[in-house]
């Protein structure tokens, strides 16, 4: 499936740098640019050059020497995106870079839009959709643990956890069909014991995936921690010395902060995503109370939410506090929530002993002078259910394949009912196929219409 027009990007960020790659891919990639290209060695030209090997020289427009360029050769099909690909290193000045694109384009060359590479690489069959999704999220990787699950994706995770059960699907399926044409006849073709343990391997197997999709998701878009509190507790000065960067506003006037302020640190390798919420207490100023409902909607959509507790306010006699603490712990009863003593630093040892008697495993920090704040890290980290990343299982992290593995599975559990109340052959046959098409859309096999690999390219970056 050789695109015929050439495409061409800039593979590099655009701006100065060191050097800069040009990319251009399509079937006359390498004679367009050996129009241009003059190589330091007498009469070489790049036509009849080696797959994978690199040549020095210069990009002439007309006698104009623009610059003294690297360029790569990778022939069809042995090339990233399947077709003839040449790469241009040339000097990275933004002014280089443009005259190089510029000669290209007015000579046969089409700027590619964005993914339109990794699409070619697609549609050439160098990889699967979901492989091809990936190199999105490799490149978009900010943490250790985004990146290992980009690159699991990258070579082949999910397709092939799955790729040995669809082929076997499939044959039983081929079988169960042949079944129906000899209807009437009694014969089984296929062995069904064998098909009832695929099946219960097919449903393990989907629902493991789909419970992954969860910490997936979380741990590529950063996990959302709410902190949370009474006005004044240090909140946002708890936020800053988490980024370690004056984002909020600090002050001790009781309600400084309004709206929810958020942004993401990477600890061990695990992005968590903060968010500073307004003091939550009674009150009657109509934007303060906008802020302290959009406090508890953020607490509400948190993974965790710490949950602050002044220490300068902190008597043994008061019972406030415990009351406060049981009213968040019944509000919020299906989240994990970290209770924190902030201030310590204003407390005496004595007072600090009885308040770690009286909230039994609270943590003690001073967000101003950066006191338990690594112990703070630590428990984050450690409250993360890194199992499947440890153990390099794969983990879905993309909504669209998510969505596949349900449906499929929807699909594989009328199977098993199928099978288990004996209804007709011809009726779970449909169900098998309906679970083998929604598992070929994760790869790209099925139903792969020009709007959803539109969409699906158009998040990449040019050059891609
Ligand atoms: N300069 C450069 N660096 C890059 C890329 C690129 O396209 N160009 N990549 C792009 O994302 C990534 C590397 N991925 C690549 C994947 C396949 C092939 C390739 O030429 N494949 C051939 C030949 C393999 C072989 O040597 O046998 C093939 O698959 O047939 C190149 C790059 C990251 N670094
Ligand atoms: N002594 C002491 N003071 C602190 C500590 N953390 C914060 N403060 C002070 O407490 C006051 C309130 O801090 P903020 O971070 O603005 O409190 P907040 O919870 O965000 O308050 P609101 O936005 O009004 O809900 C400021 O004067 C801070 O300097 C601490 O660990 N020890
Ligand atoms: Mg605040």
């Amino acid at each position: 499936m050789i695109q015929n027009d050439t495409i061409i990007a800039l593979a590099t960020p655009s701006g100065i740098g060191a050097i800069a790659v040009i990319r251009l891919s399509g079937e006359k990639a390498i004679d367009i640019a050996d129009q241009f290209f003059t190589s330091v060695r007498k009469n070489k030209s790049l036509k009849n050059q080696k797959s994978h090997s690199i040549h020095l020289g210069y990009i002439t427009d007309k006698e104009h020497v623009i610059d003294e360029v690297l360029v790569s050769i990778f022939k069809n099909p042995n090339s990233y995106t399947g077709e003839n690909v040449v790469e241009i290193s040339c000097h990275g000045s933004t002014f280089i870079q443009q005259e190089i694109i510029q000669l290209f384009l007015k000579n046969g060359c089409r700027l590619a839009d964005a993914g339109e590479f990794t699409l070619r690489a697609f549609l050439n069959g160098k990889m699967d959709l979901s492989q091809a999704e990936a190199v999105a999220d490799v490149i978009a990787s900010n943490s250790a643990a985004s990146h290992q699950m980009a690159m699991q994706q990258m070579r082949g995770g999910i397709t092939n956890e799955l790729k040995d059960l669809r082929t076997k699907l499939l044959d039983f399926a081929a079988l169960i069909e042949l079944e129906l044409d000899f209807s009437g006849e009694d014969v089984e073709f296929a062995d069904r014991t064998k098909f009832k343990e695929l099946v219960a391997k097919i449903t393990l197997v989907l629902k493991r995936l789909i419970d992954s999709f969860s910490v997936g998701n979380a741990l590529k878009n950063g996990i959302p921690v709410a902190i949370i509190g009474e006005p004044n507790v240090g909140k946002s000065t708890l936020l800053n010395t988490l980024l370690n960067e004056e984002k909020a506003i600090v002050s001790e006037i009781a309600g400084t902060t309004r709206d929810a302020i958020e942004d993401e640190i990477i600890i061990d390798g695990v992005a968590f995503r903060f968010i500073d919420t307004a003091g939550i207490r009674e009150t009657t100023d109509f934007v303060e109370s906008i802020g302290i409902k959009k406090a508890y909607e953020k607490a509400e959509n948190a993974q965790l939410i710490i949950s602050l507790i002044n220490s300068e306010k902190f008597k043994v006699q008061d019972s406030k506090f415990k009351v406060e603490i049981e009213a968040i712990k019944n509000r919020f009863q299906h989240k994990k929530v970290l209770f924190i003593a902030n201030k310590i630093d204003t407390l005496t040892n004595e007072e600090i002993a009885l308040l770690q008697s009286e909230i039994e495993g609270v943590m003690l920090i001073s967000a101003k002078n950066n006191t338990g704040i690594e112990a703070l890290k630590k428990e984050l980290t450690s409250l993360v259910n890194l199992g499947a990343l440890s153990n390099n299982e794969t983990i879905v992290t993309n909504s669209r394949h998510f969505e596949a593995l349900n449906n499929a599975l929807q699909a594989i559990i009328s199977v098993q009912i199928g099978i288990d109340m004996e209804i007709s052959t011809d009726l779970f046959s449909i169900d098998i196929r309906e679970c083998l098409r929604h598992l070929g859309t994760i790869t790209g096999e099925y139903d792969v219409d020009k709007d959803i690999l539109g969409h699906i390219f158009s998040n990449f970056c040019i050059g891609k």
